[in-house]
């Protein structure tokens, strides 16, 4: 198991995780959910052992040391030598070209003439010569050998997006950051809810208790996806799980 414990990250006074904890276990498929600034990509970089925290640590369960082979890191942006090929690479690392071939990445091009996601596929195809059992992956961009690597894998991975719509088939669980602080870490399906659409008319006290807003004649009232409210029926709406993140979890 990889995990965060009581982890700060500060820099120049200013706090950019605040007591993070969070375990990533073997077959785990997180989002870690948020605005711009909320803190994702350094959360990656920490839990990769790319950058060390101010305070508390990232361990794998049962080892002294954070054994970074043992996580796949496919950064939002790959900085790579862009004069060299792939296959300069995996021969750095003495590796094997076939990770890059399953990747769909040409071992020949000149990386200058790659696009983002092949050079985030890269970095993917280099690490998987090391067996890792951990991916995090910063923005998955819609990349079909991306995800049909994610869906396949069966350690423990973490991937992170503006919209929890984009990844929502991927995943099982959501952390959710707000301004650095974790605010959210369960199922996805906790975070599904309906709008059931009534006339002002019907409203009566007991509805009080229940989350709604007053829109002109009508009253929206948001409930779980799977809650009913006896005797009352009004037109429904699913709602965007990003627009419930938004509402519950990321207003000020
Ligand atoms: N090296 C750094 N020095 C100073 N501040 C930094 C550094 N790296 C990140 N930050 C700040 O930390 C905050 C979180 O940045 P981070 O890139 O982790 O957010 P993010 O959620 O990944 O954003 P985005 O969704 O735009 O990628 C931002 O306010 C950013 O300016």
């Amino acid at each position: 198991m990889l995990k965060a414990i009581n982890v700060y990250k500060e820099i120049k006074d200013n706090l950019i995780l605040q007591d993070i904890n969070l375990n990533i276990e073997k077959g785990d498929k997180i989002g870690l959910v948020g605005l711009h600034n909320s803190g994702k990509t350094m959360l990656l970089d920490i839990l990769s052992g790319k950058t060390r925290p101010s305070k508390g640590k990232v361990i794998i369960e049962g080892e002294k040391t954070l054994n970074r082979k043992k996580i796949a890191y496919v950064p939002q942006v790959p900085l790579l030598n862009l004069s060299l090929t792939p296959r300069d690479l995996v021969k750095y690392i003495e590796g094997n070209e076939h990770f890059l071939e399953e990747l769909g990445i040409n071992p020949k091009s000149k990386i200058k003439n790659l696009s983002l996601n092949e050079k985030k596929r890269i970095f993917l195809a280099l690490s998987l010569n090391f067996s890792p059992e951990y991916l995090l992956i910063d923005e998955i961009n819609d990349d079909e050998y991306l995800k049909k690597f994610f869906l396949n894998f069966e350690g423990g991975i973490i991937v992170t997006s503006h919209s929890l719509r984009k990844i929502w088939d991927l995943i099982s669980k959501v952390i959710i950051l707000n301004k650095g602080k974790i605010v959210y870490s369960r199922n996805k399906e906790e975070l599904l809810y309906k709008i059931i659409k009534i006339d002002k008319k019907y409203f009566s006290s007991n509805l009080k208790n229940h989350d709604y807003d007053m829109e002109g004649d009508y009253i929206e009232i948001w409930l779980k996806r799977n809650e009913k409210i006896d005797q009352i029926k009004g037109e429904e709406t699913l709602v965007d799980p990003d627009d419930a993140i938004l509402r519950y979890y990321l207003r000020d």
